[in-house]
């Protein structure tokens, strides 16, 4: 029997990938296994924190005097063994703690809350026990200490002795009940009650008769009140006569429980479905651990293909996991597949309640759920068995995490289709660089889908160049074509969509006299004009202030908005189209719950003529009124310092005129540019994924950048910006001798916003081909620099980069 536990303790500021070891109290000893969470004693004190157990022991491995457990917090581990080797994989690969990872695997609510009590002792004395604990036996600390004053009088009673501080865990996880009703008696004593029942009582004896019927089930209270026509009062009655009994009923919360889904079923497919269908089928049967790369045109069926496939899974008993990029998780998505699979599917994404989080992670882990659809973090989807896993949109960057542990989806969907022996399946118009080219490399097998469904043929697609147009008109958002363009829609009742791309674009103040532009104090960005709530805020941090009537700078009233936010779009074009029906999606107005499903839904009803938006509307949408797509500003993320700027750039404005001409009837897409001549606009007005990937393949070639090269990212970061600054070129030092000579170190430099939340950044880029000591020399620069972050300086590893910002 096993008397000592390996528990990964939650210490914030001592993190460690070694366990403690800790006592099993003997009462416990039969039941504390592996990837169940405890609550143990840490350090000196009274502190108490939550932790995993990792492995357990016999005594006899062991001498020495253990501290024990205090609690064990499951029933059943909340880790299985899995997850429990996916936690050791993902800490090692992303150079981040275990514990990190064990939680990021977790719901949210499964993670320890901490609070700070103070109790009484034996020393306390009379007036004090009466002044601050008014006969509790314990109270909230933060809750009184409320001034330095009572601060440092605590501070003393608990050195001499006269109080105690305490740490609590706190488990957030609660589960939802209904009260439930059931008969407490056998039929012929509930019979027999019914004599007993004064006469004009007729509600007690209907009460009677329908604890009859449940043949010893139960019910919850609000069915048996409907039911059978009685009150709670009554029900309340028959409790104390001893004829039931009130129980707790567990229910799940879902979000989806009053959506009205209908059932569908498998389309016909056309040959080239068909074909990938057929491949991907085979390993699933197999099974085979194949990578496949999906790769087709927008509006060529891919869903159709996922589904299909889904359903091979199913039918061999399996299981199966559906990635999707969190924008594109729209009602319409979750539509196709609860449609296909009903019940049997579960969705995991940022906009449920934390509880409903928690109960689908339930259902998934009590095999109640077989299909699992969600964003980013429900790759860690708890699903035994894995037939398949389905990675939609993979080139999407949202899969990547930008916090520890900064994994991303793709390795671990990779890593899971090892471990459980599946196929994964990554779906795209337009695949990363990274797994294009891993196909040329015969490592992923790639499946074509060169058509749209029906022949459809794709949108054309219209370059327009705003240099010119800027010469010719008026200074607008809108060029002349697009706008007669946009009438005709209008007038044929068909519908648009207009895309403003907001990254690194955005409405700002500007003194027409002195230049001054208004910043963030925290951040090096300029604030951003939201006129919804009348202030100027930052994008990075969170600030707000109100917006300048006079320079700040020069007291000038000549300050300007520039720029082109989507609100400002919108007036123009209401102002330009009076009789136009328009909808807007951007970050605003898509920040309630639900809102984001609603505006869609109002759009693919037919309630709006125009939807305007940011980049949260080029994906995934399938509205079949659509025949025109405009792009206002396609250039925008293209000067930025990143070299994925024209791979994402070429992405982006392929998404998006995907979404025209889907159905019956031609699609149109204006691309507004002041950059006409750039190779990704030229590829995009083509749809010539191809030419691109040779094209851009040849540039990352001669850069040295990926896929030629793998990065890591080195961040550190500091209120004081000469400390960033120094420890990088430290840690320059200590690098160079520890890699070998062929891999290239860029760097320090400020990151390209050097500043923000009023902490400095510096990084470093690390380049290679082959580098044997990368594993050793990062895992030694994780665990040294834990020192240091107590002192506020932060270090960040990341393992191929997504971004540069
Ligand atoms: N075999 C088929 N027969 C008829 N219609 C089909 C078939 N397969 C798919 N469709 C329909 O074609 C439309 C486009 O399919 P889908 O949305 O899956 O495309 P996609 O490849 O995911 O495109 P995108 O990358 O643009 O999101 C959908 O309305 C879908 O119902
Ligand atoms: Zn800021
Ligand atoms: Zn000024």
């Amino acid at each position: 029997m096993a008397q000592i536990a390996q528990v990964l303790v939650d210490v914030p500021t001592m993190q460690t990938n070694r366990p403690y070891s800790y006592q099993i109290p003997s009462a416990w000893q039969s039941q504390v296994q592996p990837g169940m969470r405890v609550v143990v004693p840490f350090g000196r004190g009274k502190r108490r924190v939550q932790g995993f157990v990792l492995k357990c022991d016999d005594a006899t491995t062991y001498d020495g005097d253990l501290k024990a457990i205090d609690a064990v917090v499951d029933l059943a581990p909340v880790l299985n063994t899995e997850a429990l080797k996916l936690t050791a994989w993902l800490a090692a690969s992303t150079f981040s703690f275990q514990i990190t990872c064990a939680q990021t695997m977790l719901p949210a609510v499964m993670r320890a809350k901490y609070q700070k009590l103070l109790r009484p002792t034996a020393e306390t004395p009379a007036a004090v026990a009466t002044e601050i604990f008014h006969g509790q036996p314990s109270v909230d600390f933060d809750q009184i200490a409320t001034t330095p004053a009572i601060v440092s009088q605590l501070l003393r009673l608990q050195a001499a002795g006269e109080v105690d501080v305490y740490y609590q865990v706190k488990n957030q996880a609660r589960h939802k009940t209904l009260v439930g009703v059931k008969a407490a008696q056998s039929l012929p004593e509930l019979a027999a009650a019914e004599a007993t029942v004064r006469t004009g009582a007729a509600k007690q004896l209907a009460l009677l008769q329908g604890l009859q019927t449940l043949n010893g089930e139960t019910i919850t209270q609000r069915d048996f009140s409907a039911c059978f026509d009685v009150s709670e009062a009554v029900i309340r009655t028959g409790e104390q006569k001893g004829w039931l009994e009130k129980t707790a009923i567990e229910v799940y919360r879902d979000p989806y429980a009053t959506a009205n889904i209908k059932p569908t079923q498998p389309l016909k497919l056309n040959a080239e479905q068909q074909v990938a269908v057929d491949q991907i089928v085979a390993a699933v049967d197999q099974p085979a651990t194949t990578t496949f790369l999906l790769e087709g045109v927008t509006g060529s069926g891919k869903t159709e293909v996922y589904l299909q496939s889904i359903a091979a899974a199913l039918a061999q008993g399996k299981t199966a996991l559906m990635l999707v990029p969190e924008i594109s998780l729209t009602p319409q998505m979750v539509q196709r597949v609860k449609g296909r699979f009903g019940k049997a599917v579960a969705v995991l994404h940022s906009g449920l309640s934390s509880g409903e989080k928690y109960d689908e992670w339930r259902r998934i882990r009590r095999h109640e759920a077989q299909v699992v659809v969600g964003a980013r973090s429900a790759v860690f989807a708890p699903l035994d068995d894995l037939g398949l896993i389905i990675m939609d949109e993979e080139h999407e960057s949202s899969y990547k995490q930008d916090d520890a542990p900064r994994y991303h989806a793709r390795q671990v969907a990779l890593w899971r289709s090892q471990y459980h022996h599946c196929p994964v399946v990554l779906g795209s118009a337009t695949p990363s660089l990274e797994t294009r080219a891993r196909a040329e490399k015969g490592v992923y097998q790639r499946l074509v889908l060169a058509d749209r469904v029906n022949n459809r043929p794709l949108p054309a697609v219209s370059i327009i160049d705003m240099k010119k147009e800027m010469q010719q008109h008026a200074e607008s958002n809108f060029s002349r074509a697009l706008l007669v363009a946009l009438q005709d829609r209008l007038d044929r009742h068909e519908q648009s969509v207009l895309m403003l791309n907001r990254r690194g674009y955005s409405s700002f103040v500007l003194c027409r006299d002195c230049g001054f532009v208004l910043k963030c104090p925290n951040c090096d960005i300029s604030l951003t004009l939201h006129m919804d709530t009348h202030t100027m805020k930052c994008h990075y941090c969170g600030h707000e202030e109100a917006i300048p009537r006079v320079c700040p700078n020069c007291h000038s009233r000549q300050i300007r908005y520039y720029g082109t936010g989507t609100e400002k779009v919108e007036e123009e074009l209401q102002d330009l189209m009076p009789d136009a029906r328009i909808i807007r999606m951007d970050n605003d107005t898509t920040r309630k719950k639900g809102s984001h499903a609603k505006l869609l839904t109002k759009f693919g009803s037919g309630e709006a003529d125009i939807l305007i938006g940011t980049q949260m509307i080029a994906k995934g949408l399938d509205f079949p009124n659509v025949t025109l797509v405009g792009v206002l500003n396609a250039d925008t993320a293209l000067g930025l310092p990143d070299f994925r700027a024209s791979e994402r750039t070429f992405q982006l404005l392929t998404q998006v005129s995907g979404r025209a001409g889907r159905a019956e009837k031609t699609g149109h897409v204006y691309i507004q540019t002041f950059n006409p001549d750039h190779y990704a606009i030229r590829f995009a007005k083509h749809h010539d994924y191809e030419g691109f990937f040779k094209y851009e393949m040849h540039m990352r070639h001669q850069g040295g950048y990926p896929p030629y090269y793998f990065t890591v990212q080195i961040t550190a970061s500091d209120l004081d910006e000469a400390i960033a600054a120094k420890r990088m070129y430290q840690l320059l030092q200590w690098l160079k001798p520890r890699l070998t000579p062929n891999t290239i170190i860029l760097g320090p430099t400020p990151k390209p916003i050097a500043r923000v939340n009023r902490r400095y950044y510096y990084q470093i880029v690390i380049k290679y081909k082959q580098e044997p000591n990368l594993e050793n020399t990062l895992t030694t620069l994780l665990h040294e620099t834990q020192a240091q972050q107590r002192q506020g300086l932060q270090i960040g590893i990341d393992v191929e980069p997504l971004h540069f910002m």
